[in-house]
């Protein structure tokens, strides 16, 4: 394994938390308090669960990262990770570290892990069914009938672009979101051109997509995987999800399924998808890895050697979201024009990056786009396009 990244390019800082006015303080001191009230809220908890809620709720309030339980049966990856970090403050440590930190306590607290009836239940089961069971995904889904009239190119980049947007719909960004915000077409970095090729050049391939949020950004990654594989672009369409509820809705193996059960029993050009996507994994041409790495407090330049080792004889990797974006480019503050295949050097192929941008990690950004977005920004913030999920990009590296 090696975390070695292109040698031009001197490491950033990592981006922290504990910067006065950054988008990554506001995260420890405004967004996890809230969650934690609301998933207490979500599921009628025993009293040992909310006391232990409680507890986590004044963890995160007095700014102190206490110990995982002695019986975790990660303990030891922790203490290993941690050394030197548990004991201080969540936003002294690497921002990236810290949020990954907070949702395994979360999962503690909720007894997801422990030996009692709360193993394995969702603490944002209760979020991510309602989104899916919702009326906006009545209507997203029955908008797929309008790509019916396209052309096959134009069909493809509708369906690309409905991947990429689906990104906005990520329900811990809504915890402390106020009001809709708004869209903004003209992408930040756009190489579609780039990563259409990728795809054409290798086709058909095998594509690993690593999905970010369920629900609202899952059903079009996997309406995209769909076009994939029955456009005959992928012979293979390898789906990793997180192995465990993660950052409210990152995807699961079970969230999959419901998404697939949800796709396959909707009408029209929907529930077409549903039934092809349904047969495509009977048939292992669409398969799911859930790789505990998937949940680690750590950039993908540290992956483990069997990760490395799927990315690279993969065709083509395309990671989804803004979490993956950080850990792709390790969580650092970039001067935002540094190469993007400069801080990607260490990746074992080709990769592309569907995200919405909400946070400060960022790369591979023209210096005039970046004048120009500052200064369209003023006054309400000179950074806001870079963490309010109102602009996007597509990136690739061959
Ligand atoms: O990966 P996603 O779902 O696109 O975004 C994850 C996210 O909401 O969580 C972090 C803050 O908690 C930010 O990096 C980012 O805004």
């Amino acid at each position: 394994m090696s975390g070695a990244r292109d040698e031009t390019v001197a490491d950033a800082p990592p981006i922290m938390g504990n910067v006065p006015g950054s988008y990554a303080l506001s995260v420890f001191r405004e967004r996890h308090p809230v969650l934690v009230r609301q998933v207490a809220r979500a599921l009628p908890y025993p009293p040992d669960r909310r006391r232990a809620l409680d507890r986590l709720l004044d963890e995160v309030v007095d700014d102190v990262m206490e110990p995982l339980e002695p019986s975790a049966y990660d303990g030891a990856a922790w203490a290993e990770w941690g050394r030197g970090k548990i004991g201080g403050r969540y936003v002294d440590v690497p921002f990236l570290w810290g949020e990954s930190y907070f949702y395994r306590k979360l999962l503690e607290a909720t007894g997801y892990f422990g030996d009692g009836p709360w193993r394995g239940v969702d603490p944002f089961g209760p979020m991510k069914q309602a989104e899916l069971d919702g009326p906006v995904v009545d209507g997203e889904l029955a908008a797929l009938d309008e790509t019916q009239t396209l052309s096959a190119a134009e069909r493809a980049e509708a369906l690309l672009l409905g991947s990429l947007w689906g990104n906005r719909a990520d329900l811990s960004f809504g915890v402390t979101l106020k009001g809709d915000q708004e869209r903004v077409a003209d992408l930040v970095v756009d190489d579609r051109p780039l990563l259409w090729s990728l795809i054409e050049a290798a086709a058909p391939g095998r594509i690993c997509l690593v999905a970010d949020n369920a629900g609202r950004e899952l059903l079009p990654d996997l309406v995209l995987a769909d076009h994939l594989l029955d456009r005959g672009l992928a012979a293979e369409v390898v789906l990793h999800v997180k192995p465990f509820p993660y950052f409210v809705s990152d995807a699961t193996p079970a969230d999959v399924l419901a998404c697939l059960r949800r796709l396959a029993a909707a009408p029209g050009t929907a529930g077409q998808a549903g039934t092809r996507l349904w047969g495509a994994m009977e048939e292992g041409r669409l398969s799911l890895r859930a790789h505990p790495f998937a949940c680690a407090p750590l950039p993908y330049s540290e992956m483990p050697d069997d990760l490395r080792e799927e990315f690279a004889s993969a065709s083509l990797t395309v990671m989804k979201g803004d979490l993956n974006y950080r850990r792709l480019v390790g969580d650092r503050m970039w001067p935002a024009s540094t190469p993007f295949a400069a801080v990607t050097g260490y990746f074992p192929g080709p990769v592309v990056a569907l995200r919405t941008l909400k946070s400060d990690a960022l790369a591979g950004v023209p210096e005039r786009t970046l004048a120009e977005l500052d200064a369209a920004g003023r006054p309400r913030s000179a950074n806001s396009w870079r963490t309010g999920g109102t602009h996007a990009m597509v990136q690739a590296r061959p």
